[in-house]
């Protein structure tokens, strides 16, 4: 037993070992098979939860993938909600031609506050070690190790006159602590239906503005987008005061989204009194935000609003706890004529695909297929109807029903639709903002020194109407040196993604401005491009900026851009003109004493000799010598007489000037006036350098 124990001990060992080893790897033979089979039951699983048919209903796809709708990170978001709830406002008092009254409020909200308002008591921290801003001892002697060091070479830096640059910003390493903000937009509009808001503003894609009309708002995202974000960001309700024309009570809703299913989720709804008569609507939520980094969008944003809708008043408020931080801006309204209502327009032949002609047939309420060409389309008149009936063969007739066409049918008056030649539509649709209001927008928020307008004929691409209004000033307040672009797409400022933006590359590349006499680098440039159509080609996900590869719009932004430049060389050519006559004038006028004294003096020393060395011959200079004589005549005497000529000079150059350039280097163009008749109710004096309005 020893022995074999002994021996086993020897031969046991390496018995024992292989004993060991084969059952450990047996074991791990049978852990590996085990485990191979659960890896294959969580690749099963994985495969079979793959191929399970899911959905997701649009309000949970836009929580998802907020970025789309410009909710990117808490600063943004705030951007966004303050740009889509004033959009809407806009959008709102237009739409029954009230001159829009927007108050916006963006109030931060402690986090105590914040607790309090959701009864969440505040807690201390315990331990410090489990935070993301946690900072060892040793961590902290070193960066204060660091900035000493920092500052002390600043301060050297400075002491020989050397470039100090600022410290930086201490960066804490986490996510850092959340700021929450309550940003309210009230308006005069229009208001909305009491049973409507629910599904205005708790269902994802609904809206009032699909159809084919230039209007800011189009998907039916926005506002709920902004209560998504909140139920993400702080799990609050949106709250909305509404009231429309001549009702008497006020509706309230406290709302939010159930975003698996995309429909309100409503707290309250009720009907309040409406003593002040008021009408419109007042929309609020409380967010995560950022004011830090994204106030100066936010800013600009209510500026270039404020250039581009100067019929409109915005009050403007920030609110912390901390006063210093508070700000409160009035953008005034400098005109009470707004531009005129986006009418609905009918869909251009060209603008159409097959999905389009199917809908529009299954809502039409015309039997046959001439009287749907002749009027679902625009530009297609009966004669015309016909023609293209008698183009697409034997099959189509004047008669045919038209919910009875099958798909090949469709295909034809699809192929049809993109072959054959249409009129383009007209852009008696659009309401772009004018000339007379883009150029009060610009002088009431510029003061610049000089500036010019153009608006452009409607013109189209892909079978839309659009228009390009521009202005471009120079010098003014709060204006930097070079370009300073302000981009528009149905009168919405567009701020972001600016590179890419045909408005950016036109300016940037396309623009000779040297050629026009302004420095692209020293002046300061003020370059406004608005673009209005039934519908805005945005690239990019955010709906922040127009491609520059649609060529109609590319040259048509370009050319409205030389006719300013146009008009402003002119003022500059005249001013540089007036500025060197001027210097002209003062060099002269300086030399004046020195030329006065030397004459006298001269004078004075011919008077004085007798007898004269040169005999003399004039009996007027015979008399000049007598006055200098008898002081009659001075050195004031010359200065007067010299200033007297100069300025005799330099009217006769500027007379000269203004006849040759009255005539000739003016441009000119004709002024033409609106009818009164129709909707106009004002007549336009249009030069390339005025734009008068007369209101009778
Ligand atoms: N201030 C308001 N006054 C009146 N109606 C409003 C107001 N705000 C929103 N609405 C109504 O609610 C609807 C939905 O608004 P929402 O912002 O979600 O989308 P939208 O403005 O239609 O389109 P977009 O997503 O492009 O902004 C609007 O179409 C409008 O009818």
């Amino acid at each position: 037993m020893d022995d074999d124990a002994g021996d086993g001990a020897a031969s046991g060992g390496t018995k024992r070992k292989v004993t060991a080893a084969s059952s450990s790897a047996a074991a791990k033979g049978k852990a590996a098979g085990k485990g191979k089979a659960a890896s294959k039951a969580s690749a099963l699983a994985t495969a079979k939860e793959s191929s399970l048919l899911k959905q997701k209903s649009p309000a949970e796809f836009f929580a998802e993938n907020k970025n789309i709708a410009g909710f990117d990170n808490p600063g943004k978001s705030l951007y966004t909600t303050m740009r889509e709830l004033v959009e809407n406002a806009l959008d709102s008092a237009e739409s029954i031609s009230e001159l829009p009254d927007i108050e916006i409020i963006i109030e931060e909200i402690t986090k105590s506050k914040f607790n309090t308002m959701i009864g969440l008591v505040d807690r201390q921290r315990i331990d410090e070690e489990l935070y993301d801003d946690f900072e060892s001892a040793k961590a902290r002697e070193k960066r204060l190790a660091k900035e000493a060091r920092f500052q002390e070479t600043q301060a050297k830096n400075a002491a020989l006159g050397k470039k100090v640059k600022e410290a930086p910003a201490a960066r804490g390493k986490g996510r850092g602590e959340a700021a929450f903000f309550r940003v309210t937009c009230k308006d005069n509009g229009r208001g909305m239906p009491h049973d409507d808001i629910p599904n205005m503003l708790g269902r994802v894609l609904s809206g009032t503005k699909y159809g084919l009309r230039q209007t800011r708002g189009k998907f039916g995202l926005g506002a709920k987008m902004a209560l998504i974000w909140s139920k993400m960001s702080t799990g609050l309700p949106i709250e909305i005061k509404s009231s429309m024309k001549g009702q008497n009570f006020i509706s309230f809703c406290r709302l939010d989204i159930d975003i698996h299913k995309n429909v309100p989720h409503v707290h309250l709804h009720e009907k309040r009194e409406n003593k002040d008569r008021w009408h419109g609507a007042e929309l609020q939520v409380i967010i995560e935000g950022n004011w830090t980094t994204h106030r100066s969008k936010i800013l600009h944003y209510m500026r270039q609003m404020a250039v581009i809708t100067p019929y409109a008043q915005f009050l403007f408020r920030f609110l912390s706890d901390s006063p210093d931080k508070n700000l409160t801006i009035q953008f005034a309204r400098r005109t009470d004529v707004m531009p005129p209502i986006p009418l609905q327009t009918k869909h251009h032949p060209s603008a159409v695909d097959l999905l389009l002609i199917k809908r529009l047939i299954s809502e039409t309420t015309k039997q046959n297929l001439l009287q749907f060409l002749q009027h679902e389309f625009v530009n297609i008149s009966k004669s015309h109807a016909e023609r293209l009936i008698g183009e697409m063969g034997p099959d189509f007739s004047a008669k045919t029903t038209v919910k009875s066409l099958t798909s090949q049918q469709l295909v034809r008056i699809h192929q049809l639709f993109r072959q054959a030649k249409f009129d383009d539509p007209s852009g008696n649709c659009l309401s772009p903002a004018g000339e007379y209001n883009l150029r009060l927008g610009i002088i009431k928020e510029l003061h610049p020194d000089l500036v010019a307008t153009h608006a452009s004929s409607p013109q189209v691409f892909e079978g839309h109407p659009f228009i390009v209004e521009a202005g471009i000033s120079i010098g003014g307040k709060d204006v930097k040196h070079g370009l300073n672009i302000f981009r528009y797409a149905n009168r919405i400022p567009l701020l972001f993604e600016q590179g890419a933006d045909v408005i950016t590359r036109t300016a940037l590349k396309r623009i000779n401005w040297s050629s026009y006499k302004i420095n692209q680098q020293q002046d300061k440039i003020g370059v406004f491009v608005s673009i209005v159509s039934t519908k805005i080609p945005f690239k990019g996900t955010g709906k922040e900026y127009i491609g520059d590869d649609i060529t109609e719009i590319a040259s048509a932004v370009q050319s409205a851009l030389k006719q300013c430049c146009l008009q402003l060389k002119s003022k500059i050519v005249k001013k540089l003109q007036a500025r060197e006559r001027q210097d002209r004038k003062r060099n002269l006028n300086r030399y004046i004493p020195d030329v006065a004294r030397a004459i006298m003096e001269t004078l004075g020393e011919i008077a004085d000799e007798s007898p004269p060395k040169r005999p003399r011959y004039d009996k007027e200079d015979e008399e000049l010598l007598e006055k200098v004589n008898s002081e009659e005549v001075t050195e004031m005497t010359f200065r007067d007489c010299l200033t007297q000529h100069v300025e005799q000079v330099d009217y006769e150059m500027a007379l000269e000037y203004a006849m040759q350039s009255g005539v000739s280097e003016e441009p000119r163009e004709a002024l033409y006036l609106n009818s009164l008749e129709g909707s106009y109710k004002f007549i336009d004096f249009q030069s390339p350098v005025f734009v008068f309005r007369f209101i009778p």
